[in-house]
């Protein structure tokens, strides 16, 4: 038995979260039964979408979300002790996963045998983790940008945006950005981002989007959402492909927004919008990661992480990648 802490999700969110709406709990882990893995937490990942997934989810449950782990102990074969696995065991120090009742909607991932020793293992909650398979699955497959487009990305300097950008670059595209800051837009810049700005301090959308992407957009990766999307979509180019992978300016509202209703730009455009659940493209994912993994190695996707040292920490942390603290991925190292 070990001494374990979970984070639970005591109070539903009105507006942007509080520390006070968790609550810290200290237990000792059960003794293993045939089948189970004790696993302890390595990253902890803050994300967006665990602001909206709340609004449904009762209160008193520990905090969701997906972490990256050693195995302990064990009671698997498959899963002998120092095995690093990913899954959605929420914001918890340890976990006791059951490997004999696989849940295909929450998976219990190991990390590929040949992840390379030099790259950190945060990075499976990042770039070569979820949020790298949606930037390179939700860019590639919805937008199939072509040599020469241009692409445009919103949350441009978060975990998702700034790959978006860089792959866009790979496949020879010309990549354009907005983020929060003008440190943010800075990197971007270094990232090697043709053109980006800073959305909160432009004049007007509009008039920024028409300086950045002079000749119209052609791919459209969205993480925001809302008004900023319908103005986009009036920069689109004819045939061209937006994929809606996000909506975070409207993850605090308590209601969903309602309009504007932009579906006579979308028809006279002839754009093609698709929404996306990055789990779609699970069985493709160890390709996604592996290619992902060999851009770094080779240098041609560069990454960063904004790292909060300790578990107690997590509410801060998913706060601050909310109001925009990070600059790359949000993770938290136990
Ligand atoms: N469809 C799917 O399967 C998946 C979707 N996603 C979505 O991708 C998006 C990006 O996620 P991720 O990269 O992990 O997060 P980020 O690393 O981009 O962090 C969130 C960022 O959002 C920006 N932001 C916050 N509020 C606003 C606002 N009102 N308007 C514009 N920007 C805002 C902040 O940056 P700034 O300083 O620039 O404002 C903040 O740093 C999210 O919408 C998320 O839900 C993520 C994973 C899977
Ligand atoms: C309106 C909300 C849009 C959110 C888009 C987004 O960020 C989606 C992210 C999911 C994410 C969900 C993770 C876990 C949900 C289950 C939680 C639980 O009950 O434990 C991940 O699965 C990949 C994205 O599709």
């Amino acid at each position: 038995m070990v001494k374990s802490k979970r984070l639970v999700f005591a109070r539903q969110f009105d507006g942007m979260p509080k520390e006070s709406d968790f609550q810290l709990v200290e237990e000792e882990t059960p003794a293993l039964k045939d089948g189970e893995i004790l696993v302890e937490s390595l990253f902890n990942s803050v994300d967006p979408y665990m602001r909206p997934y709340t609004r449904v989810l009762p209160t008193g449950i520990t905090m969701i979300g997906e972490g990256c782990g050693r195995v302990i102990e064990s009671k698997s074969s498959d899963f002998p002790v120092g095995t690093v696995v990913m899954h959605q065991y929420g914001w918890c120090t340890h976990a006791v996963l059951d490997t004999k009742k696989p849940d295909p909607e929450r998976p219990i991932r190991k990390a590929p045998a040949d992840y390379p020793k030099d790259l950190p293992l945060s990075l499976l909650l990042g770039a070569v983790g979820m949020t790298g398979m949606t930037a390179y699955f939700g860019f590639l497959k919805l937008c199939e940008p072509k040599e020469g487009e241009t692409v445009f990305v919103n949350g441009a300097a978060g975990a998702v945006g700034s790959l978006v950008g860089q792959i866009a670059k790979i496949k020879g595209c010309r990549a354009v950005g907005s983020a929060g800051s003008d440190a943010k837009v800075a990197w971007l810049k270094e990232l090697g981002f043709d053109a980006a700005f800073n959305y909160k301090t432009v004049s007007s959308l509009d008039a920024a989007l028409k300086e950045a992407a002079p000749y119209g957009i052609d791919c459209y990766f969205d993480n925001v959402g809302a008004d900023f999307t319908s103005t986009v979509l009036n920069h689109m180019n004819l045939y061209g492909r937006v994929s809606i992978c996000g909506s975070i300016s409207t993850y605090n509202d308590n209601e969903m927004a309602k309009g504007p209703y932009p579906f006579v730009t979308i028809l006279s455009k002839q754009l093609t919008v698709a929404g996306f659940k990055v789990p779609r493209w699970f069985k493709e994912w160890p390709k996604g990661m592996e290619q992902m993994a060999q851009w770094i190695k080779e240098g041609k996707i560069k990454y960063k992480e904004h790292v909060t040292e300790g578990f107690e920490n997590m509410p801060k942390a998913f706060i601050g990648m909310l109001v925009g603290e990070n600059t790359g991925k949000a993770v938290v190292k136990l």
